[in-house]
């Protein structure tokens, strides 16, 4: 079973039914363990800053889903919940994006893990690193390293819900 780490966002519509419908569509899928999902965050939309407010999560799963097989499947979520694609870093119903896949370091066409821009995101980092009790390998080590320097409040990222709603639906309670 490989591990993966991802991240999933959202600022349009009603965002916190987006993520629950987003992990439904993931623990569907027999190939997929849902382990942990990180409490949600509320966060300022990065990148492109004229626009609402994101919920964003991090999801550790389970899986033997081959890394491109999984870029499908997240890819397979976003198109389920009706993302269509504007324009880059633009408003979106739901974002997926692979951050680790086991320790890989992976760089086709389609896939780059780790996600490039994951360690400047705090977005990203806050939710990961709630789920890695020990921070196992460098990638993780990293990212824990990097969050201690960011203050999460100038990043915009604040605490918005501990959702026990989302925490049921992972394996580990
Ligand atoms: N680790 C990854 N996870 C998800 N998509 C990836 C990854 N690496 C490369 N991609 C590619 O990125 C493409 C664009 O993805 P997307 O439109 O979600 O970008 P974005 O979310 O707007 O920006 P960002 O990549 O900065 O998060 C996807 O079609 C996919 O092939
Ligand atoms: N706060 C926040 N900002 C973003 C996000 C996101 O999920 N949250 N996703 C982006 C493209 O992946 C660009 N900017």
């Amino acid at each position: 079973m490989n591990d993966v780490y991802l991240s999933i966002g959202t600022n349009m519509g009603e965002r916190f039914e987006n993520l629950q419908y987003a992990v439904t569509l993931l623990k569907g899928k027999e190939e997929i363990e849902v382990v942990h999902i990180s409490s949600v965050y509320e966060t300022a939309a990065v990148g492109y800053t004229d626009q609402a407010d994101f919920l964003n999560i991090a999801v550790h799963i389970k899986t033997s889903y081959s890394s491109s097989e999984m870029l499908k499947i997240c890819q397979w979520v976003e198109s389920e919940l009706g993302r269509v694609r504007e324009f880059r870093w633009g408003p979106r119903i739901i974002d997926l994006d692979i951050l680790l896949y086991n320790h890989e370091n992976i760089e086709t066409e389609s896939l780059i893990v780790p996600h490039p821009r994951m360690y400047e995101r705090a977005f990203v980092l806050v939710p990961l690193i709630e789920i890695t009790s020990a921070p196992v390998g460098k990638q993780l080590q990293r990212a824990h390293d990097i969050l201690q320097q960011m203050d999460c409040e100038e990043e915009g990222v604040t605490l918005w819900q501990a959702s026990a709603e989302l925490k049921m639906m992972q394996s580990v309670h």
